[in-house]
């Protein structure tokens, strides 16, 4: 076969050696079905003329106790809003394919991994990765990829959208949970954006887009559009998470866990690869500051219900698990 130099990583007829993950950890059940019981809540529901409806506060409740995962509609985030962060966001890709450098400095606000540039992931995943720090936002906007020239712009408008959706959910959490309103403001002013390209694969068996984790944030606000790939381990089981192009999937992190003294379950998750849709997702880590102390709030241990968790500094929890994958001191200087 003729080498084709202009062909992107992806492009390829065989998965080259390096991509095929051991037995253990290759997806077995691709064909599974999508899992029907993960929640879709309407939140415009919890906009009642009384200006009070408890019915979104309990099925976010009780999809974070079940699943750790559920889905939001009727969000109130502009459709344009989203559309223009993933537009702007495959053109940044595309870009990257241009750019035969690779890698971008340190020096950077942001840090784009290609997949053969794999030493960041440790793994060679199938998939293209941008991060960068969103808070405080006027200072990190302008470290952002300047190319496309809207970037920073548009993807400056969708996390100021997500800031507000991720506010309210947290609110509606703190009526569920019993704690009072605004408990959650100092832990969750941390966003870091987190951006995927999961290109096809020719043979998805033997690969994966992410490799099963938890997530250390506080919460987890993700799109991704009407793609599929999205699987968490429930009762033992990869499910396949629904794709929904008007809803964002929202998880609870590790550190929600912690502070609900595990009322609500951070729960696993995994990507897997398609052979002919690409997926594109945009993940919005809400996260505490670095020095914040993260234990189980007062209100919800007692005799019957003692912690479950020490007190920990928000830093020292990701350092200590590496949360952010090789680079988490890179990332967490970044955060300051
Ligand atoms: O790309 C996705 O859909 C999942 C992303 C994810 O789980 C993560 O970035 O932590
Ligand atoms: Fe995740």
């Amino acid at each position: 076969m003729k080498e084709d130099k202009d062909a992107r990583w992806f492009e390829l007829e065989c998965v080259p050696k390096e991509y095929i993950f051991p037995m253990e950890y290759r997806p077995q059940n691709l064909d599974s079905p999508v899992c029907d019981s993960i929640p879709v809540i309407d939140l415009a529901k919890s906009k009642a003329a009384n200006g009070h409806n408890s019915q979104p506060v309990e099925e976010i409740l009780k999809a974070s106790q079940e699943f750790g995962f559920f889905q939001v509609i009727n969000h109130g985030m502009a459709e344009k809003t989203v559309t223009d962060a993933i537009n702007v966001l495959k053109e940044f890709f595309d870009m990257q394919a241009k750019n035969t450098t690779g890698t971008v400095p340190h020096t950077k606000g942001y840090i784009y991994t290609n997949s053969t540039d794999f030493a960041k992931d440790g793994v060679h995943l199938w998939r293209e990765n941008l991060k960068h720090a969103c808070h405080p936002l006027e200072e990190c906007v302008r470290l952002w990829p300047d190319t496309p020239t809207r970037y920073q712009e548009v993807i400056a408008a969708y996390i100021i959208e997500i800031q507000k959706l991720s506010s309210r959910i947290l609110e509606m959490i703190c009526e569920g949970l019993g704690l009072k309103q605004g408990y959650f403001k100092d832990t969750s002013e941390v966003q870091l954006l987190s951006s995927n390209l999961y290109p096809p694969c020719p043979d998805p068996s033997l690969t994966l887009g992410i490799l099963a984790h938890y997530d250390p944030s506080l919460l987890t606000i993700l799109y991704q559009g009407g793609s599929t790939g999205l699987q968490v381990m429930k009762d033992g089981q990869w499910v396949n998470v629904g794709a929904n192009p008007n809803a964002f999937v929202v998880n609870i992190g590790n550190q929600l866990e912690i502070i609900s003294n595990r009322k609500l379950k951070s729960v696993k998750h995994r990507v897997v690869n398609n052979t002919h849709e690409t997926r594109r997702s945009i993940a919005t880590f809400v996260n505490p500051s670095p020095d914040c102390i993260i234990e189980p709030a007062k209100h919800l241990v007692n005799e019957l219900e003692p912690s479950l968790y020490p007190a920990s500094q928000y830093k020292d929890y990701v350092l200590r698990n590496k949360a952010f994958g090789d680079y988490t001191a890179a990332i967490q200087n970044a955060l300051r």
